[in-house]
């Protein structure tokens, strides 16, 4: 628990401590994963993983399950069920593939007719099934989102996804912690989401690598759960593992009656707002690094390039490569200029928009759509605009807004109002950009292609996108409305007593008698977890190819189209696929580097820019390169997914922050040379044997590797441990056990099944029956 030993601890320290299950000499952590939010884009594999193994999900309980990605976004009127409404082939298998799984492992679900459907990171906080204090992990980048609450919130890959579905635990390794403190008070009409942009302006996509951001200061104190989620969201962006902000009265006002937060005024309630009044950084606690924003520099944010670093208030003009020192940026910004169509020193705001979208989990949540309602209120979109989308974020945020009459004002501006989903966030369902279309987006990644081939995306806050859609072009929503950034403050804080509770001794020995039945561990350990899994990685000779660009994106490695597979395998032909081929015609581009010879038979990718991998978590990535033949990856950098994916597939990332050392190796790669990888000694050779470069790995990584062994199964070796663990957390924090709507059975380990919850540890609790 917090403070047993003296030292001073940050945010992250505390709630990541609380949760080591196991730790290995070097390092490797297991902790236990509190709450798993599953889609249907990073989980058919997991399952399927399951499958074969014979494993069970270990805790439905803890598992919440929707559909978010792939669904259209078209009025639900006539829709009977997924399989008539889904249209697209492979969208409709992925959701459909969900509906089996949750039903064949028992988990908690929202469909498609159930308004608590939504994107997953709205949901969650919707729910209050994200809670302060918890280790939230979801097969989705943008799980930082829930840190928002005082949560360790991140993203994971499918294998993760499938670790976490077998043993409610993973692996991991400390992150450094990172503090941002924004002070001061917030001009008019700028909003988080211009923070985020702004800092993220600041440090970079790889300025947080590494690290558990930590969000304080007055401006973030001001803030609503709703506008702190925003900032949380795209710590992704910034590279970090994870964004945090303290839990404050403002948290447990948001928290007050969520139908899976404990029942506020109980007993539970205030043994949980003692517990989270104390998840904070104490004094004179340390910080790997610090970065101090002043809100006075702050004003409202749009992104003129391909990367989330790409951006400049909106009284700017559209910058030169001129303007960068470095040469690395110099070459991004001439390419980012080449790719939007923008002409440098043209002002952004005679920047014409052809698409308008408000959505995504960034920003689709219900203050949101109030915001950007009261710019658009009495005015219409702009002619030259060809279609300007409303996509709430969730069921119950859509009738939210429908009961205060907002979808009244959108539509009689000329807004489309659709239905839960992603949408053009990624457009992996009908919702997307042509080619050369221009979009104002409340979303959170600008990447090349990533709201459809050759699409341009500029990144703003929703008053921003309203504007632009008035205006036809990007615009200042502070010409437009007197500014009135009310909505994004919290409402007037409760006071809530933090009563130290005496345990209320029957009710908590009933919860741990009812541990060895209820909690019994759902995992197969009989012998079929076994821990051979992948092929060994030993030493590795081959043509290695060479690729001189920085923050190459997981978007770019595997565009949206080809991750609504259900398989892991066949992926080579999708491998930077809109790099690759012309996408129109589908034939080759010559000058890419991996349709030449000799480096269309490459195993080596050696990158000479930093933070390879960095977006999504979409294990798709490492599952093109290596269908591709690639096996090991030699860059700079890597974001922190992406590394930790490549592991999980028998891969191995290797990064050389040794300038030198890299160019020799480029070098070879560049003259068609092979290099040899030799995992055992640590070393890269060149073609003759000559060491180019040494390499550090992971001892336990290292030793997976080099045996072939799959971690799942080592995990449960560790039963023992993490039994022992949940005994404790059911003490500690037991409004964490049962939830998700799930019935606590206590027939025993097998018969865990969905349904309604009669008795609950929470109270009233919505009752409803799960729709299947
Ligand atoms: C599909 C999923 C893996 C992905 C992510 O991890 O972020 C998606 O949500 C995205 O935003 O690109
Ligand atoms: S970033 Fe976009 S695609 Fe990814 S989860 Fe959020 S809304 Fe969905």
């Amino acid at each position: 628990m917090p403070g047993a030993d003296r030292k001073p601890k940050t945010l992250y320290d505390k709630v990541f401590e609380d949760h080591i299950v196991n730790e290995q000499d070097d390092g490797t952590i297991l902790i236990y994963i509190d709450r798993h939010l599953v889609h249907e884009v990073t989980s058919p594999q997991a399952f399927e993983g399951l499958t074969n193994a014979g494993r069970k999900v270990r805790r439905p309980d803890c598992t919440l399950s929707t559909v978010d990605h792939n669904i259209p976004t078209t009025s639900r009127k006539t829709f009977k069920n997924a399989e008539t409404f889904v249209k697209e082939t492979d969208s409709r298998l992925q959701v459909m593939t969900l509906e089996e799984n949750v039903k064949k492992f028992g988990l908690t679900y929202f469909g498609m007719d159930d308004d608590r459907q939504g994107i997953v990171h709205i949901i969650g906080p919707e729910q209050g099934f994200t809670l302060p204090g918890t280790t939230v992990v979801c097969g989705d980048s943008h799980t930082s989102t829930h840190g928002a609450f005082g949560a360790l919130a991140f993203g994971i890959g499918t294998s993760e996804v499938e670790h976490v579905l077998a043993t409610q635990t993973l692996l991991t390794k400390r992150s450094k912690n990172m503090r941002i403190q924004v002070d001061g008070e917030l001009y008019p009409g700028v909003s988080s989401k211009d923070v985020v942009l702004h800092i993220i302006g600041v440090i970079g996509t790889a300025g947080g690598t590494g690290c558990v951001i930590e969000f304080c200061g007055s401006v973030i104190r001001a803030l609503s759960m709703e506008a702190r989620m925003s900032i949380c969201n795209m710590s992704i962006e910034a590279g970090a593992r994870a964004g945090m902000v303290a839990p404050d009265e403002i948290t447990f006002e948001y928290l007050k009656g969520r139908p899976l937060a404990p029942k506020y005024g109980s007993a539970e309630w205030k043994k949980a707002v003692n517990y989270w009044s104390g998840l904070r950084s104490d004094e004179g606690a340390k910080y790997d690094s610090e970065v101090f924003i002043d809100a006075k520099d702050i004003i409202p944010t749009v992104s003129w390039g391909t990367s989330p670093q790409d951006v400049l208030p909106i009284t700017g003009v559209v910058p030169s490569p001129d303007d960068f020192e470095d040469e690395v940026r110099k070459l991004s910004c001439k390419r980012a200029l080449e790719y939007m169509g923008l002409t440098s020193g043209t002002p952004l705001k005679e920047v014409p928009v052809d698409k308008v979208f408000i959505g995504s989990c960034t920003n689709a949540r219900i203050e949101d759509l109030r915001s950007a309602a009261k710019v658009v209120e009495g005015r219409k979109v702009a002619s030259n605009i060809k279609s300007a989308m409303i996509v709430p974020g969730s069921g119950l945020v859509k009738k939210q807004a429908e009961a205060e009459g907002l979808d009244k004002i959108f539509t009689d501006a000329g807004f489309e109002w659709r239905e839960a989903g992603c949408s053009m966030c990624l457009g992996m369902n009908p919702d997307i950009l042509s080619p050369r279309e221009r979009c104002a987006s409340t979303s959170n990644r600008n990447f090349e292609g990533r709201q459809g081939a050759h699409g341009r995306t500029h990144l703003m806050s929703p008053t921003m996108a309203a504007a632009a859609a008035i205006v036809g072009k990007l615009a200042d929503v502070r010409d437009l409305v007197q500014p009135d950034v009310s909505s994004q403050k919290a409402a007037a804080p409760i006071t809530i007593q933090p009563e130290i509770e005496e345990v209320d001794t029957e009710s908590d020995l009933e919860r741990i008698l009812d541990i060895p039945e209820d909690n019994e561990p759902h995992a197969n350990t009989s012998g079929t977890g076994s821990s051979a899994g992948l092929p060994k990685f030993t030493v590795l000779k081959g043509i290695a190819a060479p690729m001189d660009r920085a923050n190459i994106d997981t978007d770019a490695i595997i565009p949206k189209q080809f991750l609504k597979t259900i398989k892991r395998t066949g992926l080579g032909s999708a491998l930077f696929y809109e790099w690759r081929f012309n996408t129109e015609t589908g034939a080759e581009l010559p000058e890419f580097v991996l349709n030449k010879e000799p480096y269309r038979n490459s195993k080596i990718l050696v990158v000479t820019g930093p933070n390879f991998g960095c977006g999504s978590s979409r294990e798709h990535a490492p599952w093109a390169l290596l269908d591709f033949g690639i096996k090991v990856i030699i860059a700079p950098s890597f974001a922190d997914i992406f590394f930790n994916n490549t592991f999980k597939n028998g891969m191995l990332p290797i990064p050389i922050t040794d300038e030198a050392a890299l160019q020799k190796i480029a070098a070879e790669a560049r003259a068609g040379k092979e290099v040899e990888v030799d995992l055992p000694n640590q070393v890269i050779r060149d073609a003759a044997g000559n060491e180019l470069a040494h390499f550090e790995v992971d001892a336990f990584r290292k030793h997976c590797l080099v045996n072939g062994l799959d971690d799942i199964g080592l995990t449960l070796q560790m039963e023992d441990k993490i039994r022992s663990f949940e005994i404790k957390r059911t003490i500690d924090t037991p409004w964490l056990d049962g939830s998700g709507y799930l019935k606590r059975d206590r027939r025993g380990p097998t018969k865990v099944e969905a349904a309604p919850v009669p008795k609950t540890n929470r109270g009233d609790v919505k009752t409803e029956p799960l729709e299947w």
